[in-house]
This record gives C-alpha cells, structure tokens and sequence, in this order.
C-alpha cells in the first residue's frame, strides 16, 4: 500500500564528532510499505544515519518528521523531542534490528523473554497475553517456538537474528530500522534471514530501512536505494534504476566493484 503521504521525512541533517563530519545535509524521504537501501562504503555515515532515525542521538542540525497520527508529540520536529519522550517514541513506534546480536538482546535471557521485553514497554502485563503475543512475533520471524524459552547465547547467529527480529516487530512498529542484519552470517543462513524479511514485507507491509555494505543484500530486498558517500546522499532512486544505470561516478564505481 503505497499512499502520496510520505512516512519519513528527513532533511538538513548534518552531525560531526568532533573534526569529523559523520553526516552534511542529509534527506530522505520514505514511503509507507516500501523498503529503502542504504549503502555506500565504511565510514559513510550510514549506521549514524540510522541512529538519528533511531532518536538515539540528535544531529547538530536536522529535521525528522515521522507520519504517527494521533500520537501525541509526533507531529512537530522528533529531535526537538526531549530525551524521554524520544526513548519512548522510538521504543513503542520504531523497531531495530542490529548487526550484532547483544546490541539488540539480553543475551542470557530467554528468547521469549526478550520480545516479552518489548511488549511490556506498551503496559502488557498479563502473563498469558505476553506468552501469546511474544509467540506470534516469533512465529512471523520463522523462529522455531520449540527455543522460545532458550537464551539468544545458546542459539546460532541467524536464530539471534530472529528473535531480534521478533522484538522488533513485536508492537507492530511504523518503521524497521536494518542495520547490517545478515552481515556475519553464513552465506546460506544469510539466505534464510532475508527470505524473513522478505516474507514479513509481503505479508505485513512492514516500512523498512535497510542498511547494508553488500549490494547484493540490498539488491535483494530494496525498492529504492540511497548511496552515501563521506557523510552525504550522493545519489538516491529507483534500485533497478540505480543498479542498472547508476549516475554518480562513486555510485558507478559501486555496481562495477559488484559485477
Ligand atoms: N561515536 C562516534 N564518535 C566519533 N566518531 C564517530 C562516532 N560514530 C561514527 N563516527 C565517525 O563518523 C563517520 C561515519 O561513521 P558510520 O559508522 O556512521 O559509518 P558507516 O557508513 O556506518 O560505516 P561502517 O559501514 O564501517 O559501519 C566515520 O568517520 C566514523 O569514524
């Protein structure tokens, strides 16, 4: 369901760390059901990029509006939000997955427990409908309930990656944040995780924002993609369109590394 209403809008973000410029003049805007790429090389700003969708950091400059109608305080600028109603915001209406499993996870906890986690934030206090809810989010992430109540630590990669997934998703976020989901993993596991993801696009038109430096990941999955390069967009399209006919010189460079 693609509506003429923008989901995200991002524009002007601009951020450094102390002499280095992370992010210049960055916008984006994203469509509800659709699934943004991000690539570009190490050190191009895309895992900042993603932690200010995130509100877990607020650029220098910037401004990020986030379609959440009748959510109070959703409606002006989010990084003019303090930091609570920012942590609230992002754990009720942003999910993220992260490359590395014990960013997202208590590892030592169970799985089950995990997602439970995330349901709590919204006031769910009812142990059977924490149980019943958890489950299905582990079901839609193709995770085995048979481990529901193992630990992420005594699970392979692509499991965490699923429970991650499943915390996520759990309060049926507005957005997914993908912040190099598969990188790390076996190439076949690698396979399994997107067809997830694939499969939850399809059946839930979950919005999702994926960052990856593998062109072939983002091939897979994105319907438009966003090249960065030093901290700034330097071409943003179509993904067939960028894949096939790329226009910035670094961007062609890019898909001929690939080919
Ligand atoms: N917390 C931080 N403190 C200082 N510098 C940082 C911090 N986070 C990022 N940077 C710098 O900002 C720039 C952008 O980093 P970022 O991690 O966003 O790039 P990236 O494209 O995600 O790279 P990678 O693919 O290697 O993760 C880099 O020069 C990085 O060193």
């Amino acid at each position: 369901m693609v509506t003429d209403q923008p989901l995200i809008r991002l524009d002007g973000v601009s951020h450094r760390y102390g002499e280095v410029v992370a992010l210049q003049d960055v916008g984006l805007t994203v469509w509800p059901g659709e699934v943004l790429g991000i690539v570009g090389e190490s050190g191009s700003g895309k895992s900042t990029l993603l932690r200010m969708l995130n509100l877990q950091e607020v650029p220098e400059a910037g401004d990020y509006r986030l379609s959440l109608p009748g959510v109070p305080g959703a409606d002006g600028n989010l990084f003019n939000l303090g930091r609570f109603a920012r942590a609230q915001l992002c754990a009720r209406h942003i999910g993220i997955v992260y490359q590395h499993p014990h960013q997202g996870l208590l590892m030592h906890n169970s799985s089950s427990g995990n997602v439970a986690e995330r349901l709590l934030i919204a006031g769910e206090r009812r142990f059977a409908a924490l149980r019943e809810r958890g489950q299905v989010a582990l079901e839609a992430s193709e995770f085995p309930l048979a481990r529901m109540d193992a630990p992420p630590v005594e699970l392979s990669g692509g499991m965490q990656q699923r429970v991650q997934l499943a915390k996520a998703i759990a309060l049926e976020p507005a957005v997914l944040l993908l912040d190099e989901p598969t990188t790390g993993l076996d190439v076949s596991v690698q396979a399994l995780v997107l067809d997830t993801l694939k499969h939850l696009q399809r059946d839930r038109r979950i919005t999702m924002i994926l960052v990856s430096h593998d062109l072939g990941v983002i091939r897979t999955m994105a319907d438009r993609v966003v090249v960065m390069r030093r901290g700034q967009v330097v071409e943003q399209g179509l993904a067939d369109q960028v894949f096939q006919d790329p226009q910035h010189p670094y961007s062609q460079q890019l898909v001929q590394a690939k080919l």
